[in-house]
């Protein structure tokens, strides 16, 4: 590494940093939705104009690699770990953005310090970990939503402090030259190199994940009530029929209809009607276990796939039913008819249990409403209370 030629390893990492940065703005330029590209773009430009200030030593003006160099490197180690803030849902923290290069400037005003290349090396190391750190520990934060990206970027974070500790071990035992001659120069320009290039397509595919998030989201989820929709319904309720199939577990369907939808629309207005949705999907989802599936698969229809037997789905509808004609709503009752089916009749096949739980729920239509009726085990109609 010693027999790169120095100033042309400068000149192309300059290059590299301040092209990822130009690439980050413009990708942020584009939508103007992501502020982690704007700030990724940022750091990056702010450190290309650091590392050249860093590299300009021995020319008569120390002050500007050590103090100001320094301090912008700090500062966008501040700007690392703002970006992945941003990226995870996080608010900028401004006094601890400015904190490490306030520290490196003070320290720098103290002529032992400031004359003391080793003390240096270790103070600049400690003070960049310490943003690496904080940046992991914001990616850690957001494993879980963000399950394909933050593995690399972790690890990627974690090699570039690794890097600097490693730096700092080597750097101390050769404090007698200047820096352009110490051996590790060259890899320490390489190395920023690459981690500018590493961390603007960690931030791009994070930012990428997040995107495609959000379409599934909106694409999958009732907005009125938050619970899953007819698409995100049948996916899962595949899913969870394919895997009772396979374990030979019963399963049961439930179909909900609110009675009389349009009367209470047209009675008490549409936001309230609304507002009754909402009630019911509530209220419902607080008799559900993890791992059954619920959802709006129409206008006021919901349905229900749960693990169990016909009897274990008559109970639990007849639960919910009465829950929610006993709850009232601005002051008003309402009621929900029921239709059951299970797979001891229907199989494992999502579309017939849908249409035995509809024909079962159009039986307790025309019995009246309020009710819950499956094949051979109807549940006996019930009285309304009123408010
Ligand atoms: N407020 C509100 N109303 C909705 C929504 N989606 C569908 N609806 C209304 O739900 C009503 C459904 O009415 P119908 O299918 O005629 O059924 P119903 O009046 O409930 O009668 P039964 O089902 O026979 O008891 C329609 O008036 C729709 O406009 C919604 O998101 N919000």
């Amino acid at each position: 590494m010693s027999s790169l030629h120095i100033p042309s390893l400068l000149l192309a990492n300059g290059s590299v940093v301040t092209l990822c940065g130009l690439l980050m703005l413009f990708s942020w330029w584009r939508g103007r939705t992501q502020p982690a590209l704007l700030w990724n773009g940022c750091m990056l430009l702010l450190a290309a104009i650091g590392l050249v200030c860093n590299a300009l030593r021995g020319l008569g003006f120390d002050w500007l690699p050590i103090i100001v160099g320094n301090m912008l490197l700090l500062f966008c180690a501040g700007m690392n770990w703002t970006v992945m803030r941003v990226l995870c849902g996080r608010a900028p923290r401004w006094p601890w953005l400015f904190s490490g290069a306030l520290v490196w400037w003070l320290l720098c005003q103290w002529p032992a310090f400031y004359q003391n290349l080793s003390w240096r090396i270790l103070a600049h190391t400690l003070l960049m970990s310490c943003f690496m750190l904080l940046a992991m520990r914001e990616l850690w934060r957001a494993r879980r939503k963000l399950q394909v990206s933050v593995l690399p970027a972790l690890l990627l974070i974690g090699l570039h402090t690794l890097f600097y500790v490693m730096r700092m071990l080597i750097s101390v035992q050769h404090t007698d030259r200047p820096l352009q001659e110490n051996p590790l120069f060259p890899v320490l320009l390489v190395e920023s190199m690459l981690y500018a290039v590493g961390i603007a397509f960690v931030v791009l595919a994070m930012v990428k994940e997040q995107i495609e998030q959000r379409y599934r989201l909106a694409a999958y989820s009732d907005p009125l009530t938050g619970i899953g929709n007819r698409r995100a319904f049948l996916d899962s309720g595949e899913r969870l029929l394919g895997l009772c199939q396979r374990q030979q577990q019963p399963v049961a369907l439930l179909l909900f209809d609110l009675d009389h939808f349009k009367a209470v629309n047209d009675r008490f207005g549409h936001s309230s009607g609304d507002k009754v949705l909402q009630a019911f999907s509530q209220g419902a989802q607080l008799q559900l276990r993890r791992g059954d599936v619920f959802g709006r698969i129409g206008g006021e229809e919901f349905a229900c796939l749960i693990h169990g037997r016909l009897e274990d789905a008559l109970q639990l509808a007849e639960r919910m039913r009465q829950g929610f004609a006993e709850h009232c709503v601005e002051q008003h009752r309402h009621t929900v008819s029921v239709g059951v089916a299970a797979s001891d009749q229907a199989g494992y096949d999502l579309e017939r249990l849908l249409a035995l739980a509809d024909a079962a729920l159009y039986r307790a239509k025309h019995a009246g409403r309020n009710r819950v009726m499956a094949h051979g085990a109807d549940m006996p109609p019930q009285g309304v209370p009123s408010c």
